[in-house]
Formats: structure tokens, sequence, C-alpha cells
């Protein structure tokens, strides 16, 4: 378990982590999310005892982590899987780390195996592709066979098998009992992956809760409805006092009542449907509607105004200007 409590960090005046209080539990895959910029590296880093707190405290399982004896046995990381040695072989890098934190050297082969780089164990990470440099990272966070593992961005690099190889990966560890922290910016794979979100936005938490619960929250599920006579449509709906709005495509979203509903009713006063399809945000959909207003740095290409009505109106306060 990871605990964090009132966790700031600044940098001179600018405030890059603002008060974070959130808790990662074990048994689950809890996803780190969060605009460029927001903080979520730095959080991470001071997790590990890389980065001073300026206020505030981390405990990792009920220790801060400079206390922690052999950390490397409780809470295995990927920060940056360029921090290999290049010019010491992926076996030799591992070994090292073995040595100086008590872990048996034969752990090294099996995680080498167990991350695909097996038969490349003897060559050096400087020649390694991207999504080796993190498969060796993995390896090595995987070493001290840890109750938590922590990683920033793992499927960075990695092609179609190795995405689907982390993902099986982190459930295997959460099903496991361990405690798993993922920090990703493609959405459509935390969807898949993650049980639990914890978001945030310029340094401040957004939200801290489930997966389904969060696209929920910050996202507008409606029926989508296609007729050839909008004006029947219409009348039918407004008979029936369901308020529509037409899209500029000539489709009708209602919010107000359910598919089978609006079945029946377009039957009973015979309006023929092109299509009639319940539409449920995506959590690409909700994240954007939450973090808008909170990204440092977006295109012009999106505005608060695109996010559904109910997800802006969700969205806790993020309005204030950074220092
Ligand atoms: N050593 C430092 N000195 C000053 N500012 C820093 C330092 N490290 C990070 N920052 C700033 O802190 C903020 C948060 O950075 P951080 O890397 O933690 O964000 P992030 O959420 O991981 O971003 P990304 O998704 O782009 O990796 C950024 O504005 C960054 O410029």
């Amino acid at each position: 378990m990871i605990e964090l409590a009132g966790v700031t960090k600044r940098y001179g005046e600018k405030v890059v982590v603002d008060d974070l209080t959130f808790t990662v539990r074990p048994g689950c895959v809890t996803g780190f999310l969060g605009p460029n910029g927001a903080g979520k590296s730095t959080t991470m880093r001071m997790m590990l005892g890389l980065d001073r707190a300026t206020a505030g405290h981390v405990l990792i399982d009920g220790e801060p982590y400079a206390r922690l004896d052999e950390p490397l046995r409780r809470i295995g990381a990927l920060l940056d899987a360029k921090a290999m040695h290049g010019g010491r072989s992926a076996y030799d890098n591992l070994r090292c780390l073995a040595l100086s934190n008590r872990i048996p050297v034969q752990r090294v082969d099996e995680v080498l195996q167990e991350v695909g780089l097996g038969e490349v164990a003897r060559k050096r990470p400087k020649g390694f592709s991207l999504g080796m440099g993190q498969r060796l990272g993995i390896a090595a966070a995987l070493l001290g066979d840890p109750e938590i593992v922590m990683l920033d961005e793992p499927v960075n690099g990695l092609d179609p098998e190795g995405i689907h190889w982390i993902r099986t990966l982190m459930k295997r560890l959460a099903a496991e009992g361990r405690t798993v922290f993922v920090s990703s910016h493609l959405m459509s794979e935390m969807a898949l992956t993650a049980d639990h979100l914890v978001v945030i936005g310029r340094g401040r938490l957004l939200a801290d809760t489930g997966m389904q619960e969060f696209i929920d929250a910050n996202s507008r599920s409606f029926v989508r409805m296609r007729t050839p006579e909008p004006e029947k449509l219409r009348d039918a709906l407004a008979a029936a006092g369901i308020t529509a709005t037409e899209n500029p495509s000539g489709a009708f979203e209602v919010t107000e009542a359910p598919a089978e509903r609006l079945g029946e009713l377009a039957l009973e006063h015979r309006v023929p449907l092109h299509e009639l399809s319940p539409q449920h945000a995506s959590l690409e959909e909700a994240f954007i509607a939450l973090t808008g207003e909170a990204a440092e740095y977006r295109t012009g290409a999106f505005s608060s105004a695109d996010a559904a009505p109910s997800a802006v109106a969700n969205a806790p306060q993020t309005t204030e200007t950074e220092s």
C-alpha cells in the first residue's frame, strides 16, 4: 500500500504537486492520469524518495521509503527505461542491482526470461530498441519480487504484442494481491487495464475513484436516433414530454429515456428509424472533460465547451491560474 498525505512539491515559486492525499491499495491496478506537466512523475519520484516533498509525506507499507529495509524487495519501479548502464550487458546491469540489494542472482535469469529478453541477456542496452529498453526496466522493477510495483509510462515504445504482455502482467500482479500503480497517456489501454484511477491536474487531485464511476461521473450517456422523417419523431418525442437535441448531422440525442422506451415510442407513432443506439462515453472523453481546464499544455482544438455538458458540470473547479 502507498499512502500520500498532504504531499506538496515546490520548485521556487512554482507549486508542481499541491497537497495530494490518496492511497494506492493492493489487489488492483491503479491508473495514474493527468495531462502533460500535471506532476505525475514528480509524485512518483517522491514516492521513491528520489525527490523530497516540500510538505506532507509518503508511506510505503507504513514507512517512508528511506527507512525501508531492502527497498527493492518492497517496491519495484520503472521510472526511466534509459537509466540502465548502456555499456554493460542487460544481465550485468541486473546482476549489479541484485548483488547490491541482497537479491539471489538466479533471479536475474528468471526476470529476463519473464520479460522476453532471455536471448539478448548478454547484449548491451545501448543497442536496444525503445521497447526492449522498456522490458529491461520492467525486469529491474520485478527483480526483488516486490509487493508494490510502480510503472511510469510502461507501454511507451512497446509494440501491440508488448502492450498486451504488459497489460496481462499488471493484471496478474494485481490478482496476486500486489499493489500496482501505473501512469499512462494511452487512455484506451488504461481503460482495459486499470480498476481504479487517480487523476491529477496542475498538481492537484481531481479524482480518486473506480474506473466506471469515473466515466459515469465525467461524461454523458445518451441515445442516438436517426430517422428520414424528423418532423414525425420531433412530434412523437414532444407528445411524450421527452426533450431531444438535434446535432448538425441530423441525429437526435436523448438523455432522458432509455433506448427501449424510445424504440417503443417510435413504433407507436409509426416513425421509421435508421438508428437507435445507446452511446457511452470512453475513458478518453471523460478524461478530457475533467482535465480540459487543468491541462497546462494543449492545442486550441479542445475547449471545455466541447465537453459533454454534464461532464463540465461534474468537474471540480480547476480554474485558478498557476503561480
Ligand atoms: N527539477 C525541476 N525543476 C523545476 N521544475 C520542474 C522540475 N521537475 C519537474 N518540474 C516541473 O514540474 C511540473 C510537473 O512535471 P512532471 O514531469 O512531474 O509532470 P508529468 O505529469 O509527469 O508530465 P508528463 O505527462 O509530460 O510526463 C512541470 O511543469 C515541470 O516542468
